[in-house]
């Protein structure tokens, strides 16, 4: 036994969910954190929504490409969530793992709520269905300007049904991302994405010190 570990029980880990409009550099920052922590002998489960388990890769796959009614949209996002959580985030957490997430439920307030304009009180029925008790420790919202991040995404990619939409629905999703970080100040840190991808690691070595 280790004080640190009383009665053999792992500490609770931590959990980092990663946020942003499509192309504002999330994914590209993910891998750097995974080794981050790694470094610092964290044992990391990465993940992302939707999907992140078998279930949810296939919601996943009907998200991305069907269309569909709004509120079957956001009922199959937190589908995914809830499976999510039962077989992966909860488990690592009660290990004493780092559970690091390409997006959760922000996603949904930004996406179907923001973007889309779903009553944001729906939303808040789902979320406290699905995890009444768990939020992320830290969220990371990547914040870039629209036309930053619809150059990146057309410099690399063919879209998916999210990515297609137009301007005013990614500043819909930012508008509502921003909305929240203001609102929940403690948990969700802005990163300034349009700085350069050394300058971004600087900054998330910095926030991530205040947790290790
Ligand atoms: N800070 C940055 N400066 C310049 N290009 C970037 C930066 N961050 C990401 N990119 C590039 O932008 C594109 C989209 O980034 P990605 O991480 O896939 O975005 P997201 O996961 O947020 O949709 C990639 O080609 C990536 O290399
Ligand atoms: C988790 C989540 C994602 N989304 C959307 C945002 C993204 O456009 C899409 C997939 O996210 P993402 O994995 O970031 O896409 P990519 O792998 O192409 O970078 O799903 C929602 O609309 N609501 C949600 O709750």
């Amino acid at each position: 036994m280790t004080q640190d570990r009383p009665n053999n029980k792992a500490a609770r880990g931590r959990f980092i969910s990663f946020e942003g409009i499509d192309g504002a550099g999330k994914s590209t920052h993910i891998a750097y954190v995974a080794e981050l922590l790694g470094a610092r002998g964290k044992t990391v489960v990465s993940s992302r929504e939707p999907g992140g388990t078998e279930l949810g890769e296939k919601l996943r796959e009907l998200l991305l490409h069907q269309k569909m009614h709004l509120e079957t949209e956001a009922l199959l996002m937190f589908a995914s969530r809830r499976e999510h959580i039962a077989q992966v985030i909860a488990p690592a957490l009660a290990r004493g793992d780092w559970v690091i997430s390409d997006r959760f439920t922000d996603a949904s307030f930004a996406y179907q709520g923001g973007g889309r304009g779903l009553d944001r009180a729906k939303m808040e029925v789902l979320e406290h269905w699905v995890h009444p008790a768990l939020q992320p420790d830290l969220t990371l919202l990547f914040d870039v300007p629209l036309e930053v991040a619809r150059a990146r995404l057309d410099a690399t990619r063919t879209l998916d049904k999210f990515e297609q939409e137009q301007a005013d629905f990614f500043a819909a999703c930012r508008g509502e991302y921003l909305r929240r970080a203001a609102q929940f100040p403690s948990r969700i840190t802005v990163i300034d994405s349009t700085q350069s991808i050394e300058a971004t690691r600087a900054r998330l070595a910095g926030i991530l010190e205040h947790l290790l």
